[in-house]
């Protein structure tokens, strides 16, 4: 199968260490001797620190998303490093060079590629693009709830929804540069259009990823309609 997974910056950096970069890139290593992958790394906390010092200095809010880009860039060269040669040593800017890099047979690693969307958006974008079988998200909660998980205790947890449901649910969110809220609004589009099977799971457990490859119920799943 030809596989987009998306990593949380709230994952990998959640502390300022190596642990989860290798963890993941025992993981993915093992994956790619019989899948396709490509992995899309996001921000997390370095980025929006960043944007927050950027955007204190005047930047406009692209300008900051453009800091936000650099960052998740980074990101992927770290991934980049724990992967070493099973990777291709080099981050994509866009999904041409994605698909080009692709040809190689290596792991694909990707951060950002313009403002005005998270790399949620980027990881959806990436897998029509290259016909992708799967999409998988990992992130900080254990999936879609039916409110802030961190706010609200009560919060429940969404097993399946449909793409629609999930525009329905996400539009009039906030859509600030480092704040592009839980699933961003280019990403379900995405989903939506390109009939793409997406899972969104919690990516602490790294397992969940082999959970939601083998189609064992895990976090959310979005059904593209
Ligand atoms: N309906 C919701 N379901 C799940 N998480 C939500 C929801 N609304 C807001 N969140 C927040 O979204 C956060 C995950 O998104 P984000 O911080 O962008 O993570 P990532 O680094 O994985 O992109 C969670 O920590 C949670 O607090
Ligand atoms: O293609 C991209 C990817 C990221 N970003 C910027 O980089 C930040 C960090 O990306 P991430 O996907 O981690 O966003 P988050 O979900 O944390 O807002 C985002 O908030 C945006 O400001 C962007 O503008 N375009």
């Amino acid at each position: 199968m030809k596989i987009v997974v998306a990593i949380g910056g709230s994952i990998l950096l959640k502390e300022y260490d190596c642990k989860k970069f290798h963890e993941y890139s025992e993981i993915l290593k093992s994956l790619a001797s019989e899948h396709e992958i490509f992995v899309v790394v996001g921000g997390g906390k370095p980025a929006r620190e960043y944007i927050g010092v950027v955007r204190e200095l005047g930047a406009g809010e692209a300008q900051c998303d453009d800091i936000g880009i650099e960052v998740t860039r980074i990101n992927a060269k770290l991934l980049l490093s724990a992967l070493g040669d099973a990777a291709y040593q080099k981050v994509p800017h866009n999904f041409q060079e994605a698909l080009e890099y692709s040809a190689t047979g290596k792991i694909i690693v990707m951060g950002g590629t313009e403002p005005a969307h998270s790399t949620d958006a980027v990881s959806a974008i990436l897998a029509e693009y290259i016909h992708a079988d799967k999409l998988i998200n990992l992130t900080s909660v254990d999936g879609m709830y039916d409110r802030d998980p961190n706010k609200y205790e009560d919060a429940k947890l969404i097993k399946e929804i449909t793409a629609s449901e999930m525009i329905e649910f996400i539009s009039g969110k906030d859509t600030k540069a480092g704040t592009y809220e839980f699933f961003d609004m280019t990403a379900i589009q995405m989903i939506k259009r390109s009939s793409l099977e997406t899972v969104i799971a919690n990516g602490y457990d790294s397992e969940n990823l082999i959970k939601a490859i083998n189609g064992e119920e895990v976090g959310t799943k979005v059904i593209s309609k």
